[in-house]
């Protein structure tokens, strides 16, 4: 079975954005004058929007009630100044998008953080020549694990779902490809809100990007 299109997520999949997360949640709590949270609460926490993240560091911490809207905007803020400096690509990733480009499959990225940072990101990166389209957890109406974004971004490829693959490295990606009828292929070396990956079924479970070997694109 070859693909037509690929859909891949970001954060745990393609770059380790574990050490950002953590600098500007640092940022933003001291800018609060709350304690700090550490990596391994945001490692399980992350994957479902910045949104989700600040939510829970907040509750965690035991902030009072009413302080979401101005801790997200100095999230937002830290984020565009942090965006990548404490980030890394994954081994396997450049050799694995090269690898998918040269068999000619279109990629897309889908993410759950925004459009605007996930695009400065796969620029600071240099991974930004890869993809025909990059969408984020602000582009459509509701974020993965919805199914929503990924029949989008199928349209935006003109691809079936049931050809186009998803690569990502949570239950989330997982469950909102089952919802839109994608296959999907799960990596082990990202953040599944701390279970393990492999309990989740899926066409294969890569430790590297360029473990996936694909034959060539059929056409749409
Ligand atoms: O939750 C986030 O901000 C990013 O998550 P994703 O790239 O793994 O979808
Ligand atoms: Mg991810």
């Amino acid at each position: 079975m070859t693909p037509q299109a690929l859909i891949l997520d970001l954060d745990g999949t393609l770059v380790d954005t574990l050490g950002d997360f953590v600098a500007v949640l640092a940022l933003t709590l001291d800018d609060l004058g709350l304690p700090a949270v550490d990596r391994d609460f945001v490692e399980r926490t992350i994957g479902r929007g910045g949104e989700n993240l600040v939510k829970k560091t907040l509750a965690h911490v035991g902030a009072k009630p009413g302080l979401f809207d101005h801790a997200w905007s100095l999230y937002q803020q830290h984020y565009a100044t942090v965006n990548g400096a404490h980030a890394a690509v994954y081994a396997g990733v450049v050799d694995g998008l090269n690898a998918l480009r040269a068999i000619g499959l279109p990629l897309a990225v889908l993410t759950n953080k925004p459009a605007a940072p996930a695009r400065e990101l796969l620029k600071r990166k240099g991974l930004d020549g890869f993809f025909t389209h990059v969408f984020g957890g602000d582009s459509f109406e509701r974020k993965k694990p919805d199914p929503l974004p990924l029949l989008k971004t199928c349209e935006a490829l003109g691809t079936l779902p049931s050809a186009t693959w998803m690569i990502g490295d949570s239950r989330n990606d997982a469950e909102a490809a089952r919802g839109a009828g994608c296959p999907v292929v799960l990596v082990t070396y990202g953040y599944n809100h701390g279970e393990d990956i492999r309990a989740v079924p899926a066409l294969a479970h890569l430790d590297r990007l360029d473990e996936l070997r694909l034959s060539g694109a059929t056409s749409a």
